[in-house]
């Protein structure tokens, strides 16, 4: 065990919730996301050894629960031997610091849990920039603090003094630090930009699998390509994406994402810092959204995914609804539709009706068509023999193809179509 795992071993924490007319959902806290939020700390791995909900007209501006509350805390924390308080809502810098000295412990929220939840989580050098980026970022406005949770992965950072110009160099280190984190970032993101247009080229179709977290979406990716991502009854257990082929019929192949899980008030740090990972969902030509149809909670869960999807610019993205877990489901009757389906990932039920939905999203529309390419775009009659149906193909002056495409592939051989299709006319073309 390193020096790391054995400090976080020994984190107990007190969970603190605060419930206020003036706030917003967004910033409220109530029975089940104390839940939540004592699963996230096991994540982290720590263990909860009391809660403290407060219920308040609006929150205190100097220590957010109250003086009272707060003294009733610090009486908690020192019965159980507690060594970290994590409060639900969004802290202001300067409460989660008057809060930390107050209590005597470190004080994080949820935003600064997810954080560290993703920081030992990220495995590409992408998934770690970004991280490191948005760790930056929620630390800047609390230098004053010292917030000696970072400590453990910066130890340079916390181990000087606080004193006031100290304090102008660290921001300045900082600041640095962010600049060349997004420098890097740019780097890293070319390579993608570019593999990406390799991809398209490559003319097959991208489907993209969201969700909650824990809903199911790396079980499913496994289940449908033989994958072995590991998938683990905790949250955010995948952060970063893998892509495998999947045959969903003999005229139809495509490629399948894994993607990072959403949850309720991420960090907005981290979304920012992760855009660029999840924008990729706006390339994607197709979405399922797996739903963990057992969780009580889905139609919560289901919105905050809905929005997050309108946020990263993918909402015009053909969409799946999969109903997942539903060897677990004791509920209610659940909505159906042509755009929902209703499987098990983990005993395979409604596969096969996934795969369905799946070839007819991308196939309805298939034409015969026929297309004309010049000789040096031989490697798309390749593509057409993987990926289409292939009715003729003729060598003369230019190579003449007649074949059944989907319509993700008629829009992207537009260029070569002689007859058979017309591109559909975009509105400013009028
Ligand atoms: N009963 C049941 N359990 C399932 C099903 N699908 C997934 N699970 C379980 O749900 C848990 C989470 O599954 P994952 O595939 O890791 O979920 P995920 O959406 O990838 O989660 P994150 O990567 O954390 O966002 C695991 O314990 C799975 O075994 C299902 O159809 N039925
Ligand atoms: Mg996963």
């Amino acid at each position: 065990m390193t020096e790391n795992e054995t400090k976080q071993a020994k984190n107990r924490a007190v969970l603190v919730g605060l419930n206020a007319h003036c706030l917003s959902a967004e910033e409220n806290a109530d029975d089940t996301s104390m839940e939540e939020l004592a699963d996230l700390l096991e994540t982290a791995g720590g263990v909860c050894v009391g809660t403290v909900f407060q219920n308040k007209d609006a929150p205190d501006p100097r220590t957010f629960i109250g003086e009272g509350k707060a003294a009733e805390v610090k009486e908690l924390v020192g019965a159980m031997g507690a060594d970290m308080v994590v409060v639900d809502n969004p802290l202001s810098p300067s409460q989660q610091r008057v809060l930390s000295e107050e209590l005597g412990v470190q004080v994080l929220d949820r935003a600064a849990l997810i954080l560290d939840i993703f920081a030992q989580r990220a495995r590409t050098r992408e998934g770690r920039l970004q991280v490191e980026l948005a760790q930056y970022q929620y630390l800047l406005p609390r230098l004053l603090g010292m917030w000696t949770h970072l400590e453990r992965q910066e130890g340079a950072i916390g181990t000087r003094g606080p004193g006031e110009t100290q304090l102008e160099t660290d921001r300045r280190h900082i600041r640095r630090k962010i600049q060349k984190l997004r420098e890097e970032l740019e780097q890293v993101r070319r390579v993608r930009a570019t593999q990406r247009t390799r991809r398209e080229k490559n003319e097959v179709p991208v489907v993209a699998i969201v969700g909650y977290t824990n809903a199911g979406k790396s079980t499913l990716l496994n289940r449908l390509t033989g994958a072995d991502i590991p998938a683990n009854n905790r949250l955010f257990d995948t952060l970063d994406t893998t892509t495998r082929t999947l045959e969903i019929s003999d005229t139809c192949t495509v490629l399948l994402s894994d993607t990072v899980g959403f949850i309720r008030k991420l960090p907005h740090h981290l979304v920012e810092a992760f855009k660029a990972t999840l924008e990729e969902l706006s390339y994607a030509d197709l979405l399922l959204h797996v739903i963990d149809a057992s969780n009580p909670l889905w139609r919560e869960q289901a919105a905050v995914v809905e929005q997050l999807i309108v946020e990263l610019g993918a909402e015009q993205t053909p969409r799946i609804d999969v109903f997942n877990k539903c060897d677990k489901f004791t509920g209610d009757i659940l909505p159906h539709g042509a755009d929902i389906v209703s499987i098990s990932a983990k005993t395979g039920q409604g596969l096969d009706e996934l795969l369905e939905k799946i070839g007819g999203r991308l196939d309805t529309g298939a034409c015969r068509v026929v297309l004309r390419l010049p000789y040096d775009q031989g490697g798309v009659v390749d593509m057409l023999h993987r990926q289409a149906k292939v009715e003729r193909v003729d060598y003369g002056e230019a190579i003449e193809v007649e074949a059944v495409c989907t319509p993700v592939q008629l829009g992207r051989l537009k260029d070569y179509i002689v007859s058979g299709w017309t591109p559909p006319k975009e509105p400013w073309e009028d």
